[in-house]
């Protein structure tokens, strides 16, 4: 996978959160995305991802020498953000049948194996409404990192965990980064350590005339 990104600028209102921005990441590459809060990290991700549209410059996307439209783009990627909401009124179980109806695992794994790798067993009847918050984030991690996409995308992604599901997100992400393009959207080092490339989004920022 590969995503190129061409003069691409993002505007609400009359506000610019970036502009010029022409950057290319490339699979088998990690990258993190930083800068401070509000400076536009999980805007880009969303631009990517499909979910938000950028407001000048273009976005393609290519796999295996392919250009993939932009809107079957969602097929080959998993998102994992603090805003996005698991589905409550399921049971771990149930929560993992749905979603890999849609979206099957990597190295065809088996839901029973992912509750096991997530460190969740105790918890596989449980409602995800009565989850703690450090176990949905481990859920929400553990769909997006095993789901097979070429294309991970991860919003703050060790929200809400403890030092141990910190050292767990660390383990999985880097056990499963190859061959793949993963973009980490972050200002959190232990989140974006293994990381090969930084992209500093604040280099995009609109300059304001004097
Ligand atoms: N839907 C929206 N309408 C208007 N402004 C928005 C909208 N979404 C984001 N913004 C603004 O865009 C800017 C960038 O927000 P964004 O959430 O992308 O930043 P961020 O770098 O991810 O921040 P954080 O580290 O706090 O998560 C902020 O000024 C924010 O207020």
């Amino acid at each position: 996978m590969q995503v190129n990104l061409t003069d691409l600028g993002k505007r609400y209102n009359y506000e610019w959160i970036f502009r010029k921005l022409t950057y290319t990441f490339e699979s088998g590459t990690s990258y993190a995305i930083l800068g401070h809060n509000g400076s536009g990290k999980s805007t880009l991700l969303t631009i990517i991802a499909g979910h938000n549209l950028a407001s000048e410059g273009q976005l393609t996307y290519t796999l295996g020498g392919k250009s993939i439209p932009q809107d079957e783009v969602y097929r080959q990627l998993t998102l994992t953000a603090p805003y996005l909401e698991l589905v409550e009124e399921f049971t771990l179980l149930e929560m993992l049948d749905f979603h890999t109806r849609f979206k099957p695992l990597r190295h065809s794994l088996s839901n029973a194996a992912l509750i096991d790798r997530m460190g969740l067993q105790r918890s596989k009847n449980k409602f995800v409404k009565d989850f703690s918050s450090g176990m949905k984030q481990r859920l929400k991690l553990g769909l997006a990192i095993y789901s097979n996409s070429s294309l991970l995308l991860l919003d703050e992604p060790t929200t809400n965990l403890d030092q141990e599901g910190v050292a767990w997100y660390q383990e999985h992400v880097a056990q499963n980064k190859e061959g793949r393009l993963i973009i980490v959207g972050s200002n959190i080092q232990h989140e974006y350590s293994f990381c090969d490339e930084q992209l500093r989004i604040s280099d995009y920022h609109v300059v304001p005339r004097k």
